[in-house]
């Protein structure tokens, strides 16, 4: 599990400076950066570090909690927001708050673990998910931007009018006997099951995306800079215009490690379907329509120790999907 790493390299990604306005520049930059990595940054977002220090106190309180309280939020149990080491890997275990009304998503949680009020916790949460989802919106607008000159992505609002989000609190513990110079992996190689996804990274660092030619490129983070990925969903109704990076975690130093992704979704019900102005005339449809649930399901899994699903993306559910439909040999 642990293993020396030797391909490394820093990853400088593109800046947006979300209280200005776009020009050509960062529009151009942005572009290259969702077709190559799939990952961008962005700045001056509003965010204030008091709010993830209240947020990062929270998180390892919950953490530190012992793991029968915490598996009252488990996969067994009726709210099912604890994610608990071993699903993901060994040294992962998250928190997962929903919206649209994310005080009481974080308020049932609140409730099971602590025997007291702790209504503050659920205000910081809703701050912080409100937030994100205006975000959110903001940065699908930039990135529809980027998919062509005189491209009028109101035609698309329809499409985007229903996404919601739900953020996740990792905390990722490393093995102790992780020895100067070795790094193991705190979440595998995975796309994720979004829109976009926005991450805020705790200074330990440790998110790494995948190159083209399969090098790992450490994302360094920055103070108050978020990362923002795209999803596999963006990816599929894009006709591949925006990739859905493959990125994971590796864990370097001996230390706890916390990160909040949050991710904007489609709704459940919606039939994914590239619009024929994103496809383009020369181009052909990848993917056939399907419903977002289906993929959601297929790339689900709470089963423990089943590490590798982790790393599928929506082209395995594509495969899989017409490896179903082929028909039966006849005997
Ligand atoms: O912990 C991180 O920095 C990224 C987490 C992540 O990729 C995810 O939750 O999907
Ligand atoms: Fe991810």
């Amino acid at each position: 599990m642990v293993s020396n790493s030797c391909f490394e390299t820093t990853l400088n990604l593109p800046s947006i400076d979300l209280s200005k306005p776009l020009n050509p520049s960062s529009i151009s930059s942005l572009s290259e950066a969702c077709h190559q990595w799939g990952f961008f940054n962005i700045v001056n977002h509003g965010i204030s570090k008091s709010l993830y220090e209240d947020i990062r106190s929270f998180s390892n309180h919950v953490f530190d909690l012992s793991s029968e309280t915490k598996l009252k939020l488990g996969p067994s149990s009726s709210v099912k927001t604890y994610t608990p080491h071993f699903i993901a890997s060994p040294y992962f275990e998250s928190l997962r708050v929903s919206g649209p009304d994310f005080h009481s998503s974080a308020q049932d949680s609140i409730d099971v673990i602590f025997h007291e009020d702790r209504h503050e916790f659920s205000e910081i949460l809703e701050e912080y998910g409100n937030k994100m989802t205006e975000l959110s919106k903001k940065i699908m607008k930039i990135v529809l931007m980027i998919l062509g000159d005189g491209f009028d992505t109101r035609l698309y609002d329809s499409d985007f009018n229903n996404c919601h989000g739900y953020l996740r609190i990792n905390r990722y513990s490393p093995p102790t006997d992780l020895e100067e110079k070795e790094t193991t992996e705190g979440l595998g190689m995975h796309t994720d099951m979004s829109c976009i996804t926005i991450v805020y990274q705790d200074e330990t660092g440790g998110l790494q995306v995948k190159s083209k030619d399969g090098t790992w490129m450490d994302i360094v983070p920055s103070e108050g800079t978020l990362v923002v990925n795209i999803g596999d969903l963006l990816q599929a109704w894009s006709n591949d215009k925006f990739i859905s990076s493959e990125h994971r975690v590796v864990l370097k130093k001996p230390v706890n490690r916390l990160s909040i992704a949050f991710f904007w979704c489609f709704e459940d019900e919606k039939v994914i379907l590239a619009p024929n102005e994103v496809v383009g005339n020369e181009n052909t449809r990848l993917y056939e329509p399907f419903v977002c649930l289906d993929y959601l399901k297929f790339r689900e899994s709470n089963e423990e120790g089943k590490f590798e699903k982790v790393g599928f993306t929506v082209k395995d559910f594509v495969a899989h999907n017409t490896k179903n439909c082929l028909p039966m040999p006849v005997s």
